[in-house]
């Protein structure tokens, strides 16, 4: 029997908001690499129909490229970490644009690094990836030069180290605010949250959903600090858990300890 605190109270309705790489995708070590199975794309329908339509994808990923995984659907979305936002998806996608001091820095970096081995640069507009794979030396080095290019570009840039790359972002680029801004329109308003996600930049949209009164799961890496409250263990668990016939049963995940130190780390 699952735990009172663990149950969903009767009259729960549900909103759904999903990281994609690393949570519904595998990775794969080019970004353009990774495909979408139509096991996925009937999950998400299903998904869709059953919430009424509060599902979402929060990625780091530009609609643009969201588009093209996922097509022909057309998702309810948070791209480039909720800059560039589709609370519907009859909006068109609008992409963001590339500052100049970011495109000079892409440049060089693209010059500097573009050729060595394992390393991915993807120009996403007014965000920067560096992927550098599982390859802890590299990631070192990158986020040494990409500190190193903050002064230069406009207020409020910073760095996120996540598990296999560095990416330089603007302010706005916070996957919380995104789950906020949702959650003020139908069919999100006065649901429940869920989040899912895998990497760094999702530990915001966990304590987002956590002020919500919703549901926080973090991916894989049970070795890593995070705030999320439940974890599932990979891909392949989050698949199986969303596609169950009793979702959200939340007995399902397994239930983090959370200690004050991980919560410190994860901020
Ligand atoms: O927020 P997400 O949906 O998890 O997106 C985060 C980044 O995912 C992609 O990069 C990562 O996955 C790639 C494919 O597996 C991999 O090649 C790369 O090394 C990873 O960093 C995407 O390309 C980025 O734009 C997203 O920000
Ligand atoms: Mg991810």
């Amino acid at each position: 029997m699952p735990s009172p605190a663990l149950a969903p109270a009767a009259g729960d309705r549900w909103a759904l908001f999903l990281d994609i790489d690393g949570t519904l995708l595998e990775h794969h070590k080019d970004p353009t690499g990774v495909v979408v199975d139509d096991e996925l794309r009937t999950l998400l329908s299903n998904l869709d129909r059953q919430l009424g339509g509060a599902v979402a994808v929060i990625s780091g990923r530009s609609l643009a490229s969201i588009d093209t995984l996922f097509q022909p659907m057309v998702l309810r979305a948070g791209g480039l970490f909720g800059i560039e936002l589709r609370l519907s998806p009859d909006e068109p996608a609008v992409a963001a644009e590339e500052p100049p001091a970011l495109a000079a820095l892409a440049d060089r970096a693209e010059a500097e690094l573009g050729r060595a081995p394992n390393i991915v640069i993807e120009r996403k507009g007014p965000v920067l990836a560096i992927h550098t794979g599982p390859h802890p030396q590299s990631l070192d080095h990158i986020t040494r030069l990409a500190k190193a290019a903050l002064p230069g570009l406009p207020d409020g840039y910073r760095v996120v180290e996540g598990n296999v790359g560095v990416e330089l972002l603007p302010a706005a680029a916070l996957k919380g605010d995104a789950v906020y801004r949702f959650m003020t329109v139908e069919p999100f308003k006065g649901r429940r949250p869920i989040f899912i996600g895998d990497d760094v930049p999702d530990e915001h949209a966990f304590e987002s959903v956590h002020a919500l009164g919703g549901i926080s799961v973090k991916v894989g890496r049970p070795e890593q600090a995070t705030a999320a409250l439940h974890a599932l263990a990979d891909v392949a668990a989050v698949r199986a858990w969303l596609g169950d016939p009793q979702f959200p049963l939340l007995d399902k995940l397994v239930r983090r300890e959370v200690t004050e130190a991980a919560e410190e780390a994860a901020r």
